[in-house]
């Protein structure tokens, strides 16, 4: 079994582009500049938006956090949303999620200008990159695509399985693995809470992909020997044994599935740190467009 360290990649990835980042400057163009928009206090959002700020800070980027308390109103959000959108110092933008329920998630994705949406959750990205069009491709997604390039992992006529059908992780993640190319031409097949025979399909992956944020609900007997499984879930649960009162979790009941796997991502370690990469790489690629 072989581990796919996350951590190590991205930051191989963090140093190519503090590279650009320095070319591009010395070509005579401004940093680029990822702006942050955050709403409320959630532990787990408070997190993963320092770990951006301070990963923009590592490569040279500027960064901007816009931050409201959890009483924002919608109208309040669109505006912020359409003022970043028309201001030309940014190069790109994230509305953290999730977002309080008196906030339609779909209508603040979909204000994001396009060219902006680093996210790439805005529908013309998510149909661009449906068509293999150029495209911001959503951040996990895409982390999760460069870890099977720099692993070398076969994926070419496997047997995709991928447990979850969000619109940021599972969906997107199947389209990826079936378009043409490296990483990809793999036969995909998508499971969710209704799916009949989970244990039967998941049994026929070469690939497992588990986005379904249940701690480690694939466990070794629904894992074929020496598939490759990708661990996508970071759920907070109670611990006695931590200062913080919580340790992270992944989907994947990792002891006891990783005997079995010829390559496994470990929780923390594995996609994480390429999530935030993968925003680095499409703010870089939304300040050359620009
Ligand atoms: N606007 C967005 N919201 C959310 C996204 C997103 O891509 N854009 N994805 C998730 C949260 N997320 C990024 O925002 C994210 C999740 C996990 C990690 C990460 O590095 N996890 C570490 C552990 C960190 C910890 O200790 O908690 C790991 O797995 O090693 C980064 C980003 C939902 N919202």
């Amino acid at each position: 079994m072989q581990l796919i360290d996350g951590k190590k990649t991205s930051q191989a990835v963090k140093l190519e582009i503090a590279e650009e980042v320095k070319q591009m400057i010395s070509a005579g163009m401004k940093q680029p500049h990822l702006a942050a928009v955050l709403v409320g206090n959630d532990g787990g959002s408070e997190t993963y938006v320092a770990a951006k700020i301070k990963s923009c800070e590592e490569v040279g980027f500027a960064s901007s956090l816009i931050r409201f308390g959890n009483d924002v109103t919608e109208e309040e959000l669109l505006s912020a949303v359409k003022k970043l959108n028309e201001d030309a110092d940014v190069d790109g933008f994230i509305v953290q999620l999730p977002l309080p329920k008196h906030i339609s998630e779909e209508k603040v994705t979909e204000a994001i200008d396009p060219k902006k949406d680093v996210d790439g959750f805005h529908p013309q990205n998510l149909g661009r990159m449906i068509t293999g069009a150029d495209a911001f491709v959503s951040a996990t997604p895409q982390g999760i695509m460069e870890l099977l390039k720099r692993y070398n992992i076969e994926t070419k006529g496997k047997h995709a399985v991928i447990i979850g059908r969000s619109n940021i992780v599972g969906r997107p993640m199947s389209i990826l693995l079936s378009l043409k190319g490296h990483p990809g031409d793999a036969t995909v097949t998508v499971c969710h809470s209704r799916t009949a025979n989970l244990k039967e399909i998941c049994l026929q992956a070469d690939i497992l992909v588990a986005a379904l944020g249940i701690p480690e609900f694939l466990k070794a007997d629904m894992v074929k020997e020496g598939a490759v499984v990708i661990d996508v879930g970071t759920t907070r649960v109670p611990s006695t044994e931590t200062k913080s009162g919580w340790r992270l979790k992944g989907d994947v009941d990792f002891l006891n599935v990783s005997p079995k796997c010829s390559f496994i991502t470990p929780v923390p370690g594995g996609v994480g740190p390429m999530t935030i990469v993968s925003l680095l790489l499409n703010t870089l690629k939304a300040a050359r467009q620009k």
